[in-house]
């Protein structure tokens, strides 16, 4: 290591004495972003590290803060194959971003010598940014802990965090596409041009986006130049107001009702994504009432799509779902009861979600905010491209099979993408948006927060849907659930807020409301609340 360099890149990014602790949490590093500067220059060093502890693979470093408000900034890296960072190295991401500068040498000589990383390897980081005012310094500052360790730095610009695992992938993996955002939009392009093709469609299919002011609308304006003859996008909120305020997908998915600047008048369908394009929900009104198409949702869709074109075209497959406890039971029993396709339940997080998708052939994963994908495995894929089908409709079935391969960004949740393969989903399908509502219908079901003095005192086991601790609290949300019809509740420390969640779903709205009340009362009262006990409004 060029030790002098390292020294001259912390003197460009000084910490400050009083620097914030700062942790690599489930979404990377997310705070204020005039506190980041020299937690970026340490991330391009960490990027730098891994990549040379991949033999020299390209390593993404995406600038975002997602959701959260313009302010806001932060850092995701991206693992060789597209993947989110390997857990093992958060605590060096962590330990890097928060030492004194004189002891960042020392850091870095430490990772080296545990990691066995051989420092003559060539590195490479792959470096992108959502649309915040703060994204171009930071992705300096990235640059040049990159460069002082030495790592070649490709630099995508404004891009979405799904086209950095994209690009990262086709880096260390020729088969999976042209390295380049121009690949992307040409890839997704030609395979949604194919299902429009098979389903022998001639009129235009009309969508109101809202793009959260964010880098969503600068990469679907790309990709409409594309796809113009066949989808006709309103976009709404696209980047001439500010970043997520009243618009995206968590405002739409948490207030349950449409964004800002955009009205859902009877027959419109309406999409949305969040800041940085990576979560997508669709939404329509019926008879004055709104009405949301969640993770759950889309995860229906495509399970029991896949699942039918496997079985039209004599493919054996072993398709599954992945849930969290956040999935509403409906959702989870429609796919075991009516599709038929085997559910899995992780804990929360999108890593565990994608980590337990790779058990199946297929692995179809959603949160119910809407982040998620399809994994295709390699046996998979191998039978579907090399797959025969006698009849008609199995080799259409394979045709929509393989061109749904291509169109998925099998990465990591892709906003633009995903919303491509609901439409084609529904284009080959002929279905409207109601009759995709009609699959079932949700459980009614209420989240709330409690504030108590220290979350880590409460804890969870079985997927994070029965809590060990504190004493009694699980005996106690079992006393209450009894009293309800098709009722479930569970409770879980935030990974990304300083609060306990709660979450009830019962057969009535009243219901769910009761019980989720009753719950965060109780944990309130076991696990040390803090203010005012919960009640319900
Ligand atoms: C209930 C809920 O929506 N939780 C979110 C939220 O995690 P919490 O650990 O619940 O704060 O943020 C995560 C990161 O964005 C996301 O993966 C997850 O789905
Ligand atoms: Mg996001």
């Amino acid at each position: 290591m060029d030790a002098a360099a390292v020294v001259e890149a912390a003197g460009a990014h000084k910490r400050p004495e009083d620097a914030k602790h700062v942790g690599y949490g489930t979404a990377g590093f997310r705070t204020k972003a005039d506190i980041l500067d020299h937690v970026l220059m340490r991330v391009g060093v960490l990027a730098a590290l891994r990549s040379r502890c991949k033999g020299g693979a390209a390593i993404g470093l995406m600038v975002t803060a997602s959701h959260n408000p313009e302010p806001d900034n932060g850092a995701k890296l991206v693992d060789p194959m597209g993947e989110m960072l390997e857990a093992s190295w958060e605590a060096y991401a962590t330990r890097l971003a928060n030492c004194k500068d004189d002891e960042l040498v020392g850091e870095i000589n430490t990772i080296i010598s545990e990691c066995g990383i051989d420092m003559q390897t060539k590195a490479k980081v792959v470096l992108g940014r959502d649309t915040r005012g703060s994204g171009l310094k930071l992705c300096q500052a990235a640059r040049d802990g990159c460069t002082a360790l030495g790592a070649e730095v490709v630099d995508l610009g404004i891009v979405t965090t799904p086209q950095v695992h994209y690009v990262v992938r086709c880096l260390n993996d020729a088969t999976y596409g042209t390295p380049t955002v121009a690949g992307y939009q040409e890839k997704l392009a030609a395979a949604f041009k194919a299902i429009w093709t098979l389903a022998g469609r001639t009129d235009l299919i009309s969508l109101k986006l809202d793009c959260a002011n964010g880098v969503g609308a600068v990469q679907m304006k790309e990709l409409l130049k594309h796809l113009d003859s066949m989808l006709k996008v309103e976009m709404y909120n696209d980047g001439s107001g500010q970043l997520n305020h009243e618009c995206g997908a968590d405002y739409v998915k948490v207030q349950q009702h449409a964004p800002a600047n955009m009205t859902a008048g009877a027959g419109d369908r309406c999409v949305t994504f969040d800041g940085d394009a990576d979560r997508v929900l669709y939404f329509f009104t019926r008879d004055g009432t709104f009405f949301m198409l969640d993770g759950d949702r889309i995860s229906s869709l495509a399970a029991q799509f896949i699942q039918q074109c496997a079985t039209a075209a004599a493919l054996d497959l072993n398709i599954g779902v992945v849930q969290t406890a956040y999935a509403n039971g409906n959702s989870t029993k429609f796919l075991q009861t009516k599709a038929g396709v085997p559910v899995a339940c992780t804990k929360t997080g999108v890593k565990h979600l994608h980590h337990k998708a790779l058990d199946y052939d297929v692995g179809v994963y959603f949160e119910a905010n809407g982040h998620g994908t399809v994994v295709f495995s390699d046996a998979a894929l191998k039978k579907i491209n090399e797959h025969e089908s006698g009849s008609e409709e199995g080799k259409r079935a394979i045709a929509m099979l393989r061109a749904m391969t291509e169109l998925i960004n099998q990465t990591v949740g892709d906003a633009i993408s995903d919303m491509l393969m609901v439409e084609a989903i529904l284009l080959l399908q002929n279905m409207t948006v109601e009759d995709w509502a009609a699959m079932y219908d949700d459980l009614p079901n209420r989240q709330l927060k409690v504030k108590i003095a220290d979350r880590s005192v409460v804890k969870t086991t079985n997927a994070e849907r029965e809590c060990t601790a504190p004493a009694g609290l699980q005996s106690a949300i079992d006393e209450l659930v009894k009293k309800f019809t098709s009722a479930r509740s569970f409770v879980r420390p935030s990974g990304t807020e300083d609060v306990v969640r709660v979450y009830a779903e019962a057969e009535t709205r009243e219901q769910a409301d009761t019980l989720a009340w009753a719950v965060a009362g109780k944990v309130w009262d076991l696990a040390g609340g803090i203010g005012d006990r919960p009640h319900a409004p």
